[in-house]
């Protein structure tokens, strides 16, 4: 079945990026890359958390931000932007948040995604969070939205 992709930009930590795989291979979700990552892909600690799932997983990797919005533009897929900096609600089913030809992009460990990330977005969507919250970890984020993809468009 043709659902949304998950992409990750410049993401810093390798046990996320790791599990993030292995949730990819788990729920049938393709994971793009967009470089330059903090780390290689023959990282331990992403090895850790990805185990044998890591070839399993459908992966993408783009060398740089020019390079995704090229190939992105190229398929005429929509940007969904994960960011605390926004109030529609990634599960609100009053607008369209999620459709199948979706690339759902989420910002780097350290500093999100920077202004023009934000700037390019079509969308951008938040995970609901108690006040004076800050954000959630990358994977865990990655994970409540890849549930919410297979809730709507199946495994
Ligand atoms: C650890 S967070 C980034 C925190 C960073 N210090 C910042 O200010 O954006 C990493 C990524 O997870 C996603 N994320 C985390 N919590 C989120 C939330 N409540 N709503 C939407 N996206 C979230 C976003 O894509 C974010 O860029």
């Amino acid at each position: 079945m043709t659902k949304p992709l998950i992409a990750l930009y410049q993401p810093d930590i390798p046990g996320n990026t790791g599990a993030i795989m292995r949730l990819g291979a788990c729920m049938g979700i393709g994971i793009h890359i967009i470089g330059p990552a903090g780390f290689d892909l023959s990282d331990r600690a992403l090895k850790r958390a990805g185990m044998d799932y890591i070839e399993m997983a459908t992966l993408t990797r783009h060398d740089g931000w020019e390079e995704f919005e090229a190939w992105r533009k190229a398929e005429g897929r929509r940007l969904v932007l994960m960011t605390t900096k926004s109030a529609v609600s990634y599960m609100d089913d009053t607008v369209q948040t999620l459709s199948a030809q979706d690339v759902v992009l989420f910002g780097r460990e350290s500093v999100g995604a920077p202004e023009r990330v934000h700037d390019a977005a079509d969308l951008r969507l938040t995970i609901p969070m108690i006040e004076g919250r800050r954000s959630l970890n990358l994977a865990m984020s990655v994970a409540m939205v890849a549930g919410e993809i297979n809730r709507r468009f199946g495994l």
